[in-house]
């Protein structure tokens, strides 16, 4: 079986002109993922993890390296694919898990939730149940469900940013933080989830607070260590 996802040699630094410097988020990242794998990344806070799963999933463009994603079709490299080829992805294979909701006006959680199973293609109200369900898992209060989260608390909102982003099993799962601010019946709700996705087959990298929380999904781990600044000089 070909991996998930191939990356060799990736760097990454930010051009600060107003300073005339050049920071380095991270240099010469090599690794291998297959399916069902969970790779965890370590480091001191400003590191570059989450430097690191943005250009991965290519919020962020790359210095160097490559990023293999391998379909069934072959492999692409999403640090020089199409914008399009990179939409399509996000759209089917590769999730990006985070604590903040970007919560739309006048959306009911439950419909936030249910969205990707409907342009999946399931009917609406096997897609609203299975919402449900999720929201119900990770202890959204019955009452809140048909209620815009616009304005629900930090951690509601998170709850429901969860349901949504693990509704549907991705190939590819890019987790930044995703416990932070969960209270103890959430946090075990999303790593039973993890599990689930694991034994599943997803491949997922992830930075947690307190790694402690996915010790059992663990196969590999990277550190990240702290570099330099240096002159902004032309490349
Ligand atoms: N868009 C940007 N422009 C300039 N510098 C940036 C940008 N994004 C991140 N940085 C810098 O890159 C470094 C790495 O940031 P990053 O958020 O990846 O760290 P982290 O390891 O995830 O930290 P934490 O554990 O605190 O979340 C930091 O010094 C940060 O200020």
């Amino acid at each position: 079986m070909p991996p998930v996802l191939e990356v060799q040699n990736l760097s990454k630094h930010f051009q600060m002109h107003h300073l005339g410097q050049r920071l380095h988020a991270f240099e010469g990242i090599s690794f291998t993922l297959h399916a069902g794998e969970f790779l965890l990344l370590r480091g001191p806070n400003g590191v570059g993890k989450s430097t690191l799963l943005r250009t991965l999933y290519r919020s962020y463009l790359p210095r160097a390296g490559q990023i293999w994603y391998h379909t069934t079709e072959g492999r692409i490299d999403l640090a020089t694919a199409a914008d399009v080829d990179i939409a399509l992805l996000r759209r089917r294979e590769i999730g990006f898990v985070t604590q903040f909701l970007i919560a739309r006006p006048r959306v009911a959680a439950e419909d936030i939730v249910a969205e990707p199973l409907r342009r999946a293609g399931v009917a609406a109200p096997d897609a609203l149940e299975e919402a449900r369900r999720w929201l119900s898992e990770f202890g959204v209060k019955r009452d809140l469900w048909r209620a815009y989260p616009t304005t629900f608390s930090g951690g509601e909102q998170q709850k429901v940013n969860l349901a949504r982003a693990l509704i549907l099993p991705q190939r590819l799962l890019l987790l930044d933080e995703p416990t932070a601010s969960l209270d103890a019946g959430a946090r075990a709700a999303l790593i039973r989830r993890l599990a689930d996705l694991k034994a599943a087959g997803v491949a997922m990298i992830g930075v947690f607070h307190h790694p402690g929380d996915v010790a059992g999904l663990i196969d590999r781990e990277i550190e990240l260590t702290a570099k330099e600044v240096s002159e902004d000089v032309a490349v």
